[in-house]
């Protein structure tokens, strides 16, 4: 007879710093695991504080306040009788950890801290925690909280990396990275008999990343057998980033529970039942026993309490979980699934009234506008779905009727205004129109307005105050004075912008007031080229696609148009990407790619070596020579390559004033979290990095000389021998 043991782990939508808020979800996931029968409750990790509190964790009220949470969730009467795997940071002889708390019934049964701990990219772990002293060491932790003090009968708690044994079988912990690193514990634990492996993380969404989690936690299952159960975060927990959820349980690499990957419900809950005699079959291999006999052995901590089933002996129809197919969503999915949900715990937790956009008729504030359309599709199948959260936030956010807007134009009527700020020489009649069109097809509360008076009065300070007549490029002045010209522009649009987000809800009489959030949409090819003009009306709240490239954004653009039904965004992906910053003329329009000496798609690529493949100019050249060389000569790639380094180096300190920006891609530019770099670097021309391609260049052309003659050559051998072919066949012939 199997030995079914049922367990849950869970998805919640912590908020750094929000201890009530978070220990509420925390006992509310409790309660549904206990509803679902389950004996083992695993959560994300640091969750009592939320996995994001970054420099807070610094200040020891973050240790005190977590202590004090746990103790209130130990003593909770509905947090009994079920072992709790709960995640927080604990300060030990004066080094703070990254710790699992393994309870039960109001009593600590291990502290285990984080082993590896989490560095790259956006994660800073190293900064605030120390890696736990060494694999398998335990020793014994002082209680400080006198509450939790009294609540175990002690004032000492074993901390270290141990197994907890029940009579029945054994389950230990690791923690999110430790599953990313060569030299997993589930592999020592597994060895050992762990027949349940836990693994609490905060980890982030990325496009087209769940593929490598999955694989890897399905790998942790498939080689050694055992269970695993997945716990994360889920949502915006006050930071760029995104965690995408998807809490799983899977045995000997088969899926048996799969959570969403992204969602506004903040506590979802997973439960699977599962058979310990899969596991026990599986792992009967002579060459894992082998093995088996030399694994480090670990301390055990025990506990009387069974985590099997014992409705599987009062109930014989009582079956382990089926297996699963792992579940995708595709990438534009993903982008509008990520961003919608990330706007949404930006908008509820920020207490503003709503977003605003300044839109221009050109596709990156209309991606922007199209992500804030698809938040809206999201909360309108919350509403119709009865969600009770979504449906409180909706009655406080949107209060422009008593009675709740529903469908998702309704919704975006309420909460999302758009703004045309035109010139009457430079805007032309097809972006207004473009504006016009896609705010009446999403609902936005839409207004066109001309900046030509803000725009007259501060090229008059100039003229009026120093005598000066600034004029655009087009009409022979210098570059520098046109570009000028076309700052004040986007300057003022970004002032203008500020100004209808704050007033927007009065102008509306809505009840209360209050202010929207002003949205950007610089995309990544810009910002890395510093194709825009700084603190102009991208310089915003907050900016949803911002680490997306164009690339990206158009396969975006192309999914909402068929999946949400909205002909007109085929017009955004046909124009010209134009910033429409000089005065449009008979046989001139401003272009984007013209401008800026490159074409987004060039960007894109030049983008992802730079950051993911971690190439300087030389390297990006080398690679770049080879990748190219059907469609461009070395000497073109090596003009292009040094134009982006070049742009890159001198407008790289545009990047310290980036509007914040949601976190999708590791191709990211961000300068303040993410992708830390110089913001005064040497502009390339004349450097040393240039030189080096120049040599290289020269090589390569030498080459291509020589192949070009050997070619040649060849070919009037080829020629010879032919005609010789052509004579001896004649000979033949005659
Ligand atoms: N090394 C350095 N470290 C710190 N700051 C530095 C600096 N060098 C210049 N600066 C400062 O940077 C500023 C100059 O940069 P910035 O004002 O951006 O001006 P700039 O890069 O000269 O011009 C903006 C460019 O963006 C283009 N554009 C394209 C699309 C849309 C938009 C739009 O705005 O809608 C704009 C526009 O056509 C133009 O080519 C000055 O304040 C200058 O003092
Ligand atoms: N006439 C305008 N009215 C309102 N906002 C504008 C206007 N012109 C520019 N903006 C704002 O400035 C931002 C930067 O302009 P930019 O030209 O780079 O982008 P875009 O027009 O949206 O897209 P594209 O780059 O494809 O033309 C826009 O996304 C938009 O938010
Ligand atoms: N919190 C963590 O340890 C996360 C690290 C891990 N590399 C991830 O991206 O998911």
């Amino acid at each position: 007879m199997g030995r079914l043991v049922t367990v849950s782990t869970c998805s919640l939508n912590q908020w750094a710093l929000d201890f009530i808020g978070n220990r509420e979800r925390i006992i509310e996931s409790i309660r549904q695991a206990k509803a679902a029968k389950s004996s083992l409750r695993v959560g994300p990790e640091l969750e009592i504080c939320g996995y994001g509190c970054l420099d807070h964790y610094l200040e020891t009220d973050t240790y005190d306040h977590s202590w004090e949470q746990l103790v209130i969730i130990l003593q909770h009467p509905d947090c009994q009788d079920v072992l709790l795997d709960i995640g927080m940071p604990v300060e030990h002889l004066n080094l703070r950890y990254n710790c699992r708390i393994i309870a039960l019934n109001g009593k600590i049964l291990l502290i285990r801290p984080k082993l590896s701990l989490a560095n790259d990219g956006n994660y800073r772990e190293m900064r605030h925690f120390s890696p736990w002293k060494a694999a398998r060491h335990v020793e014994e932790y002082t209680l400080q909280n006198k509450e939790m003090q009294k609540l175990q009968g002690a004032f000492k708690v074993p901390i270290g990396d141990a197994i907890i044994k029940t009579p029945d079988t054994s389950f230990a912990a690791e923690t999110c990275e430790e599953l990313f690193t060569p030299d997993s514990p589930h592999i020592d634990l597994g060895l050992n008999g762990v027949e349940i492996v836990t693994n609490s993380s905060g980890s982030h969404h990325t496009l087209r990343k769940l593929d490598v989690r999955l694989s890897l936690i399905l790998e942790a299952s498939r080689k050694g057998g055992g269970i695993y159960i997945y716990a994360n975060q889920q949502g915006c927990d006050g930071d760029r980033l995104y965690y995408d959820g998807s809490a799983l349980i899977c045995i000997n690499g088969e899926i048996v529970g799969q959570g969403s990957q992204f969602s506004l419900t903040d506590v979802e809950v997973v439960t699977a039942t599962v058979d310990l005699e899969v596991v026990r079959s599986f792992r009967c291999a002579p060459s894992r026993g082998l093995q088996a006999n030399k694994a480090p052995s670990y301390q055990t901590i025990e506990t009387p309490y069974e985590l099997c089933s014992t409705e599987s002996d009062l109930n014989p129809y009582l079956a382990p979980s089926p297996y699963l197919k792992p579940r995708y969503h595709t990438p534009e999915e993903e982008i509008h699934l990520s961003t919608g949900c990330y706007l949404w715990d930006y908008l509820r937790r920020s207490g503003a009234a709503g977003y605003l956009i300044p839109l221009s008729g050109g596709l990156d504030s209309c991606a922007t506008a199209t992500t804030v359309f698809g938040m809206c599709r999201i909360v309108s199948k919350e509403l119709y779905a009865g969600n009770e959260q979504v449906i409180a936030d909706v009655k406080r956010i949107c209060k422009y009727s008593d009675k709740l807007p529903i469908t998702p134009k309704q919704i975006c009527n309420q909460i999302f205004h758009s703004v045309y700020m035109g010139m009457s020489k430079q805007s032309s009649k097809e972006t207004r129109a473009r504006a016009s069109a896609l705010s009446s097809a999403i609902g936005t509360y839409h207004n066109d307005i001309d900046i030509d008076n803000v725009y007259e009065a501060q090229r008059n300070l100039v003229v009026k105050g120093t005598g000066f007549e600034p004029k655009f490029r087009k009409q022979g002045a210098p570059y520098a004075v046109s570009l000028a010209l076309e700052n004040i522009q986007s300057r003022s649009r970004m002032v203008t912008a500020y100004l209808f987000a704050q007033l927007g809800p009065s102008i509306r009489n809505r009840p209360g007031g209050g202010g929207l959030l002003v949205l950007g949409s610089a995309n990544v090819g810009e910002a890395l080229r510093g194709y825009y003009t700084k603190y102009d009306c991208s310089s915003a709240d907050i900016n949803p696609i911002g680490s997306i490239d164009k690339d990206d954004l158009k396969k975006f653009i192309f999914w909402c148009k068929n999946e949400f039904n909205i002909p007109v965004l085929q017009e955004f992906l046909d124009a010209t990407p134009t910033a429409e910053l000089e005065p449009i003329e008979e046989d001139y329009a401003q272009s984007d790619e013209v401008d800026m000496g490159m074409s987004y798609s060039q960007l894109s690529i030049m983008g992802r070596l730079r950051k993911v493949s971690k190439l300087g100019p030389y390297g990006m050249f080398e690679h770049l020579v080879r990748e190219w060389k059907d469609t461009m000569t070395a000497r073109e790639v090596a003009d292009l390559v040094k134009r982006f380094y070049h742009y890159y180096a001198i407008n790289r300190h545009k990047m310290t004033i980036l509007t914040p920006s949601l976190h999708s891609n590791d191709y990211s530019p961000d300068d303040n979290r993410f992708d830390l770099r110089p913001f005064l670097l040497p502009p390339f021309y004349q450097s040393w990095q240039f030189k080096r391609i120049d040599e290289l260049l020269a090589r390569i052309e030498k080459y291509d000389k020589e192949e070009e003659k050997r070619g040649k050559e060849e070919d009037s051998g080829r020629g010879e021998k032919k005609r010789e072919d052509v004579n001896d066949d004649s000979e033949e012939v005659d």
